[in-house]
């Protein structure tokens, strides 16, 4: 047997995408050009027929599904779809023993169980870095003891504008000239408030010492064209800030990175050599 021969070629990944927003279309276009040892198979959208014709240079090797037809197409998913529909796309992955990309992560915070399927099926949930940065180093720190995580959130008005916060508060920002801070509190508050505009707050604290001690101020600012977040760590190991400010992709609410954090998740999967968590 030749040396060739005797190596086994890497099995590819079959990867669906729940959601074909500003992160699943540059998911989509990254899959198609070519992330080595995977291959989108199926996707889904609220309107198939629309996506179908949007995304036609996917060509007949891509499905094209409602969500409940994803896990028997693909090894892992890709949550990329509001929120509400979180359950329904994780949930027949986990329990099939596979792997859910969460991008919609503040709904983990309501929904629990999923974890504990993962857990029971031998499924696993993966929290890509998503919007915002440091997760590793905060979740190092969580390995001995975290004192503190503070974070402040700065959004331009379109950033935030429809969070049921605002609307229940009766707090108007369109015409705003001064920065004005909207919400201080934990986030697990800020999930309820903010379900599509704080991820990134739920995702920190995933990773540090949780939902009700991790500490959140949200402003509005009207001088800003970024999603900007900055986050102090105390812990008995170090203490670090870091600040991200996000250039919005298609989606106003949503940082560009967002998707590219998912693109370099997948490549840490197969990757012989793994810098960061
Ligand atoms: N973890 C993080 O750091 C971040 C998370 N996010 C979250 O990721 C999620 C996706 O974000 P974007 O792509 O910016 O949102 P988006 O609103 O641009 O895209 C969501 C897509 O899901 C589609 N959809 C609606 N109903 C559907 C259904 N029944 N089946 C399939 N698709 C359906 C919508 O038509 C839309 O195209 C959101 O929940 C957002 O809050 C966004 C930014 C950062
Ligand atoms: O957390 C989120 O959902 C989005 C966000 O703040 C960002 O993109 O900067």
């Amino acid at each position: 047997m030749t040396a060739a021969l005797a190596v086994r070629p890497q099995e590819e990944t079959r990867v669906a995408i729940a959601g074909l927003g500003a992160i699943g279309v540059g998911l989509c276009k990254a899959l198609h050009d070519g992330i080595a040892g995977f291959r989108l198979t199926a996707v889904s959208a609220r309107d198939l027929d629309a996506a179908r014709e949007r995304l036609a240079y996917l060509g007949p090797s891509v499905a094209f599904v409602p969500i409940a037809e994803l896990e028997g197409l693909a090894d892992i998913v890709i949550e990329c779809a509001p929120a509400a529909l979180l359950p329904e796309i994780v949930g027949p992955f986990v329990k099939a023993g596979k792997t859910a990309f969460v991008l919609s992560c503040a709904a983990l915070l309501g929904n629990s169980e999923l974890v504990d399927l993962a857990e029971a099926h031998g499924g696993r949930i993966i929290v890509p870095s998503g919007a915002i940065l440091g997760l590793d180093a905060v979740n190092a720190a969580a390995q001995g003891k975290i004192e503190s995580v503070r974070m402040v959130t700065r959004k331009p008005v379109t950033g935030l504008k429809g969070a049921p916060f605002l609307v229940e508060q009766n707090i108007t920002i369109d015409e705003i000239t001064e920065p004005l801070r909207i919400f201080k509190g934990t986030a697990r508050q800020a999930a309820v408030g903010f379900p599509a505009n704080l991820n990134v707050a739920v995702a920190l604290s995933l990773a540090g010492i949780g939902p009700d001690r991790t500490e959140l101020e949200i402003w509005a600012d009207p001088s800003l064209k970024r999603n900007v977040h900055n986050i102090q760590v105390k812990a008995d190991s170090a203490e670090f800030e870091m600040t991200i400010e996000n250039i919005p992709s298609d989606n106003p609410k949503t940082g560009r990175i967002t998707a590219l954090s998912v693109i370099s998740a997948l490549k840490k999967m197969k990757a012989p050599l793994r810098i960061g968590g």
